[in-house]
């Protein structure tokens, strides 16, 4: 029998970053009215390896604090702050550009995948990585860090409407 040999995770980010694509065995799903839609498997993955790389514009903590301003808030939740080389910066996914990455839900109990920073050429990607081994058919999902997330407060992930949720994600 043939062994796969497996792709050094960091490296196929580094693929993935420099072509601007998602990857194969990942796909668009609607979930419900409550969490909209989600990211599903179609293939198995290892623990550890890359996934997908959260895509959007890289902007500076002063414009995206002039965004939000202007952001209804629906769009506020694609807004995912960080910090990189001391200082704060911002990936703006609001654009619905059909990357696969701004599309991930929040699971802090029990997540699929871990989000963690990558440099390439000097300049931060956000990038999640297979938290534990992931069968075919299983939701991709991450914890988006502390905040009083609506839909995490008991007994509102069954009626909170995605348009009421508002609230930037942070590392
Ligand atoms: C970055 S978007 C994720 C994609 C979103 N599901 C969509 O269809 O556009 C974040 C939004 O998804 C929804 N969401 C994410 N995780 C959720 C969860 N665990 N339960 C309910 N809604 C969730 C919330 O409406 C949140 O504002």
């Amino acid at each position: 029998m043939q062994r796969r040999r497996r792709i050094n995770p960091k490296d196929d980010a580094t693929f993935y970053i420099d072509t601007g694509g998602d990857k194969a065995g990942l796909d668009v799903q609607y979930i419900n009215a409550i969490k909209g839609r989600g990211i599903f498997t179609s293939i198995p993955f290892q623990k550890g390896d890359f996934l997908i790389e959260y895509r959007g514009e890289l902007i500076s903590k002063q414009e995206c604090e002039r965004r939000l301003k202007l952001y209804p808030v629906r769009l506020k939740v694609f807004m995912f702050d960080f910090h990189f080389d001391g200082k704060l910066w911002c990936v703006d996914a609001a654009k619905e550009d059909e990357s696969l990455g701004r599309l991930v839900n929040d699971d802090h109990r029990n997540p699929t995948a871990k989000m963690r920073q990558l440099s390439v050429q000097g300049k931060p990607h956000l990038c999640l990585f297979a938290d534990r081994d992931i069968s075919p058919g299983e939701e991709i999902t991450y914890n988006y860090g502390d905040s009083d997330w609506p839909w995490r407060c008991k007994g509102l992930d069954e009626v909170m409407p995605l348009e009421t949720c508002g609230a930037t994600q942070a590392t």
